[in-house]
């Protein structure tokens, strides 16, 4: 994506550059020099300009809203400790009485390539092969997309820290959690890997657009 992004900045700065060299330089015999400091322009342009669009992609809508604003959104996953001992209902509480939004939900039983790729980046952690066993026990997950100002953040504060010893006795791994091998839930930790995983465990059209009549009460600034 952000290499996507690069090559469409650099095509848009040589065309700016283009146009801005073409319109600048009116006499059609330049001088050897002129092309030198107008190459040096044309790439210090094109770096600028790939630099921005960089920049701009970051702030750029994916898959995870917008980072930052009402339409950011978070990968939450009720792991199959969590179905199992049914506590779906009473995590779902917690998003929605905050005020966030739920746009995604359904069941899943994760094969092992999902949960390989869904945890890749853990893939050298000793806990990893257990870890991939734990969410592909046949039991299912529940995935869910939550959306709204800052759920990425907020979310992770609701499930609590990784390991319930640590977690807060308010969050859901502090309230019903004891073992970091069994602790309940996910949630994306930021807004990179919100975007991953959404892709991952969802199709865009399963993503639903609509707005909670409580909405603006709970996501104004003043
Ligand atoms: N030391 C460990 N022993 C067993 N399992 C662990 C251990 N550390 C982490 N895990 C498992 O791997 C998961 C992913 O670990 P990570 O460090 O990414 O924490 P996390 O981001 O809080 O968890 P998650 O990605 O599930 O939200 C943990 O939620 C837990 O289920």
């Amino acid at each position: 994506m952000f290499a996507n992004s690069v090559r469409q900045g650099l095509r848009a700065a040589s065309r700016q550059s283009v146009r801005a060299f073409a319109s600048a330089a009116a006499p059609r015999a330049a001088p050897r020099a002129g092309f030198v400091v107008a190459g040096a322009a044309v790439a210090g342009l094109a770096a600028f300009y790939a630099t921005d669009a960089a920049k701009l992609d970051a702030a750029k809508k994916t898959i995870a809203g917008t980072y930052k604003t009402d339409s950011e959104r978070s990968f939450v996953m009720i792991k199959p400790d969590g179905v199992s001992r049914q506590l779906v209902g009473k995590i779902v509480s917690r998003f929605e009485e905050r005020g966030y939004k739920l746009v995604a939900i359904k069941t899943v039983t994760p094969s092992e390539d999902l949960a390989k790729e869904h945890y890749s980046d853990l893939a050298a952690r000793p806990f990893y092969p257990g870890l991939v066993k734990y969410i592909t026990s046949g039991t299912p997950v529940v995935a869910m997309v939550w959306e709204g100002k800052d759920v990425i953040k907020q979310g992770r504060r609701i499930v609590g820290a990784t390991n319930p010893l640590d977690a807060d006795p308010g969050s859901v791994r502090g309230q019903y959690a004891v073992s970091v091998g069994r602790n309940l839930i996910h949630a994306s930790d930021s807004f990179e890997a919100a975007t991953k995983e959404i892709g991952l465990w969802f199709k865009q059209a399963e993503l639903s657009d609509y707005e909670p009549v409580a909405w603006p009460w709970v996501m104004a600034d003043n």
